[in-house]
């Protein structure tokens, strides 16, 4: 017997998303959909569902932990996440975010945690957050092989420094930092780079100037592909929604629902019923009976 979900025959087998399918689907202009997944069913989904990348965001602080800051999230809350989303997802690349203070330290301590989230985490590439600063971490790293995404424009790593979740590169100073920074993070080997929060207008230059793709959240349709989490785009996080969130799904509202109904099933005893039962084999009750009368007397 098989505890594992049920998985769909796929009608062709389907072909592994690498790096080099990355390109040239940047290339070619093919749309690169990208969706969070923080554990195995997730991950399966999105196995199933044909995304392009998976990526275990340091999102799952809040929407899958509780936490109120992704900050709060350790390197081994991610580990545990990564391997279960890993198990499921085998045809999407898999990236995994580097937690904050993993990469802050030192070259040395990132390399060492990236190499964990690869080894361990069964990750196939790594996301970090920042600019110009981190552009000797994102060197060092893909100079030792690992991948890796860069993330500029909002940084959630950073909303306390910054106070709030706020818009970047709204002036043309910061617009013209962010297309340079965008610039050295390619230089500097990422593959791939999320652009969050940022004017439209600008997210198209920057992805026109780059060679790399862009993932876009909150930043339009010029970029080279599109993110969301998860719980936002299954209607799933009952928490604050940005301005960039469209929902697919409604899986909150169904499964309020789903618990309403259990409830009130177990509460009228109309659940469990009697196709929801097990018999003894025959005549083993009465075996039972007359071993309890036997005892008794
Ligand atoms: N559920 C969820 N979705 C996310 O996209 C997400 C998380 N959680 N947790 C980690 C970070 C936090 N993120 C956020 C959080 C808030 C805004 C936000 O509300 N932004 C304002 C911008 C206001 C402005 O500067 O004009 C907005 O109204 O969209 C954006 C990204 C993205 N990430
Ligand atoms: C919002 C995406 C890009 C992310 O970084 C996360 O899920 O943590």
């Amino acid at each position: 017997m098989s505890f594992r979900p049920q998985e769909l025959p796929a009608a062709t087998p389907k072909k592994k998303v690498t790096l080099a399918r990355l390109a040239e689907m940047r290339r070619r202009n093919l749309p690169i959909s990208v969706l969070t997944a923080y554990d195995y069913p997730t991950g399966q989904r999105c196995e199933l569902g044909n995304v392009d990348i998976c990526l275990v965001g340091d999102s799952v602080a809040q929407v899958c932990l509780g936490y109120d800051k992704t900050t709060s999230l350790t390197l081994d809350e991610m580990l545990h996440h990564c391997r279960a989303v890993a198990r499921a997802c085998k045809t999407p690349h898999l990236v995994a975010d580097m937690p904050f203070g993993t990469y802050h330290v030192s070259v040395a301590d990132a390399i060492r945690n990236a190499v964990r989230l690869i080894q361990e985490g069964n990750a196939e590439s790594v996301k970090l957050e920042g600019g110009m600063d981190v552009v000797p971490i994102v060197k060092a790293l893909t100079t030792a092989g690992i991948p890796v995404m860069a993330h500029i424009g909002l940084m959630p790593q950073r909303a306390a420094a910054l106070s709030g979740y706020r818009v970047q590169g709204r002036d043309a100073q910061g617009a013209l930092l962010l297309l340079h920074a965008a610039k050295a993070l390619q230089d500097a080997g990422a593959y791939g780079m999320v652009l969050e929060a940022i004017p439209h207008k600008l997210a198209s230059l920057i992805t026109d100037t780059l060679s790399i793709p862009t993932i876009g959240i909150g930043a339009g349709k010029g970029c080279s592909g599109q993110v969301l989490v998860w719980d936002d785009a299954m209607g799933n996080w009952t928490g604050h929604k940005a301005k960039f969130v469209r929902r697919f799904a409604n899986l909150g509202e169904v499964a309020a629902q789903g618990v309403n109904d259990y409830v009130s099933a177990v509460q009228s005893r109309e659940f469990p019923a009697e196709e929801h039962t097990y018999d003894m084999h025959t005549g083993e009750w009465e075996k039972l009976c007359s071993l309890l009368e036997e005892g008794s007397s």
